[in-house]
């Protein structure tokens, strides 16, 4: 899989350098490319930005370095990109998003700034491939860096050989439609705390049962909104 991210701050997505997404970089299983929004940028102060048409407080990021920013990457590409703009007014990132874009061989985030991007751009990026604005809950950020990245983990993480043990992928929070159930360790008591005897017992029917029912548990307590139809919320 490729990943291009367009950004005024390159420099924030060195972290993708270390963990699992470096390793998969270095593996060549992630091909990740951070492009500075400002080489696109040719007037003498490389403005990225401008006042809105209609007035009102802030700045608009201008069109042309963003057009000439993805015609670079659309140049380049080997399929036809999806591109990704995190906004506040996109529609809700979810695991099942996260497994959707894992599939897809070219990604491309563009991460907004100031009060957002002329609505050009994603007009124009629909001229070279899949457009999405997508949010990662409904609050605020001050740009879409922080939400970019936690999409690049979230899917870069499904891809095949990202993740040693794929089967730690399967019984996450929301891979099944539930939160995660609790897990322990050793020691078996721990500061006048235990482990729950079932998860010491060794009998594995008992102990997939149990984890099962704290699924549901969590899920009703903590997120009554992802239980499914069939279980009522309230029981
Ligand atoms: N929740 C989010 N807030 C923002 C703000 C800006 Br500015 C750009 C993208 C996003 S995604």
């Amino acid at each position: 899989m490729r990943i291009d991210v367009v950004t005024i701050f390159p420099a924030f997505f060195d972290v993708l350098e270390v963990s699992l997404l470096g390793k998969a970089r270095g593996s060549g299983i992630l091909d990740v490319r951070v492009h500075d929004l400002r080489d696109h940028a040719h007037d003498r102060h490389r403005s990225v930005d401008d006042t809105p048409y209609g007035g009102g407080a802030g700045m608009v990021m201008k069109p042309e370095p963003w057009g000439e920013a993805l015609d670079a990457i659309a140049a380049d590409s080997a399929a036809r990109p999806v591109f990704i703009f995190p906004s506040p007014a996109g529609e809700q990132f979810t695991q099942a998003t996260a497994r959707e874009l894992a599939a897809v061989p070219h990604l491309v985030f563009g991460c907004g700034r100031y009060e957002g991007i002329d609505e050009r751009v994603f007009a124009y990026a629909a001229t070279l491939g899949e457009v999405r604005l997508v949010s990662l809950g409904d609050y605020v950020l001050n740009g879409g860096e922080v939400a970019a990245m936690a999409m690049i983990e979230a899917v870069g993480r499904l891809i095949p050989g990202v993740v040693g043990n794929p089967e730690s992928l399967v019984e996450e929070s929301h891979e099944d439609g539930l939160l995660e159930y609790p897990s322990y360790t050793k020691p078996a008591s721990w500061r006048g705390r235990d482990v729950p005897d079932v998860l010491l017992s060794g009998h594995h029917g008992r102990v997939a049962q149990w984890r099962h029912d704290q699924q549901v548990q969590r899920t009703r307590e903590r997120r009554p909104d992802l239980l499914p139809e069939s279980v009522d919320a309230e029981e």
